[in-house]
């Protein structure tokens, strides 16, 4: 009998083309998703030495961080830069017969919320695209991570990529969830626990009875800050609950072809007694809504805690890291999480842009009002995202409550498109990173879940939702 293999090890050992004596090893990549930021040097690559897409059917292309979401994006893109590479997508996309999702496709998106909704995602597959949030896929078992725009040329071109195998861990989330507490809070706990250096070098599957009872949606959050958490890539092995979201998608087989897929996929679990190089263990039923507090994602603490003392920290260089952040934030330790006022929300991305999201924000912000001093928006993560939700009148909750209700994009997650913070506003925002200058310059992002976010627009401040009537 062979020895037991993780979930990690049987997908790459299945695409695996060509093994070198180092372990440098050639992997076939299953599907190629295509954004406009860091494709335009791939397909010049191509043009320059006159080669072809190997496999266009297996490649598939969209606008995301530098579209705008106002309705007047229709009438043309005014940002002469984002413009330009707006449109060089589309050209590529042209001349290579690559399928390409314009501003104005219904079922153009954030990238990673689109490869799934079309079944362009599915379990057992190697994904990659020139994004580091693609580790988002893993939530169906898949091996999906980012990559450079030389190894975006060199998947177009060859529809494989040179990788070495990483190490396995494993994050085992135990227990039931408390209510008012989300996929969101679990993985900002994990990042606070491991830090954001805590995954390097490993592939990460996310396993235990928290995470098999998650939603895809929930699930895709989860593996979307893997990479935050320093990972190359976030797992999460295909159950009853991924089989019924990827049936009727666009994309997913049919007939015959499902039930073959379906039993191959069953086959992608992690072996009895496999062995991780790395395990940790959390208790989701002790975990509380979290909430940023720094310009790292692993600056996190509960809603009922405190901004925390850095002085206290004993390592120099992370004690003087970690006062220039509060500095940024511009937070004085032992103020209350709940004390802490906002003057902007943000509710979408790829983290938690899914209908799943709006559905829960509905559910905070009915026949409410957005706090006088805040400015808040929802932007749907694709325009399929957003059509369902309008089939649900959750728009009209939305906007009645005082949201402003957009197009759909990466938008405020990163400074790239026409929405960002200005200097020191301060902004609860449920997307992934809360870098520097990340959301806007001398902007200030506390990462939280959707359900927090849509509270704290109402309130004006943070509050905790466990505590919301
Ligand atoms: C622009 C893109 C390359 C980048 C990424 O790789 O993740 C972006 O999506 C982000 O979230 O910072
Ligand atoms: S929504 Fe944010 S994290 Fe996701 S791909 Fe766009 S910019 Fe990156």
């Amino acid at each position: 009998m062979s020895a037991p293999r993780t979930l990690y090890d049987k997908i790459f050992d299945d695409h695996v083309v060509d093994r070198q004596d180092d372990g440098t090893c050639l992997l076939y990549i299953d599907r190629h998703l295509v954004h406009e930021v860091t494709s335009p040097q791939a397909f010049e690559g191509l043009r320059m030495s006159g080669r072809k897409v190997r496999h266009p059917e297996k490649t598939l292309a969209v606008v995301d961080h530098n579209v705008s979401t106002s309705p007047e994006r229709k009438f043309g893109i005014k940002n002469e830069e984002s413009r330009i590479q707006v449109e060089a997508l589309a050209k590529n996309a042209k001349d290579f017969g690559v399928e390409y999702y314009s501003e104005n496709d219904i079922r153009q998106g954030i990238v990673h919320i689109i490869g799934p909704e079309q079944g362009f995602t599915l379990p057992g597959m190697t994904i990659v695209c020139g994004d580091s949030h693609t580790s988002t896929h893993g939530a169906f078992g898949a091996l999906a991570h980012g990559i450079g725009t030389s190894e975006v040329e060199h998947v177009l071109a060859t529809q494989t990529l040179i990788q070495r195998k990483a190490k396995n861990m494993l994050v085992r989330v135990d227990g039931k969830l408390p209510e008012g507490v989300t996929a969101k809070d679990i993985i900002l706990a994990i990042i606070g626990e491991i830090g954001t250096a805590g995954g390097t070098g490993y592939v990460i599957e996310y396993a235990g009875e928290a995470i098999r009872a998650l939603s895809m949606e929930g699930r895709m959050t989860i593996c979307n800050m893997s990479i935050e958490g320093g990972a190359r890539a976030g797992l999460i092995a295909a159950d009853e609950t991924t089989f019924a979201y990827v049936n009727d998608k666009p994309r997913a087989p049919k007939g015959a072809a499902w039930d073959a897929a379906l039993e191959y996929w069953k086959t992608l679990q992690s072996d009895e007694g496999a062995h991780f190089d790395k395990v940790i263990v959390l208790d989701a039923a002790k975990l509380p809504p979290i909430v940023s507090w720094g310009s790292s994602p692993e600056d996190v603490v509960s809603v009922q805690g405190v901004v925390p003392n850095p002085e206290e920290i004993s390592d120099e260089n992370k004690r003087s890291s970690k006062i220039r952040a509060l500095d940024y934030m511009g937070l004085t330790p032992g103020t209350k999480i709940t004390d802490i006022t906002l003057d902007r929300v943000f509710i979408g991305s790829c983290t938690n842009g899914r209908i799943e999201d709006l559905r829960a924000v509905a559910k905070v912000v009915e026949g409410k009002t957005v706090s006088a001093h805040v400015d808040a928006m929802i932007v749907p993560g694709s325009g399929l995202v957003k059509e369902q939700a309008e089939a649900e009148g959750l728009d009209k909750i939305f906007i009645a409550a005082g949201f402003d209700w957009r197009e759909p994009g990466c938008s405020m997650c990163l400074a790239m498109n026409d929405d960002r913070l200005k200097p020191h506003e301060r902004c609860a925002s449920t997307s992934n990173r809360n870098f520097e200058g990340r959301q806007g310059f001398k902007g200030r992002t506390h990462l939280v879940s959707p359900a927090m976010a849509a509270a704290a627009a109402i309130a004006g401040h943070f509050v905790d939702i466990r505590d919301w009537k």
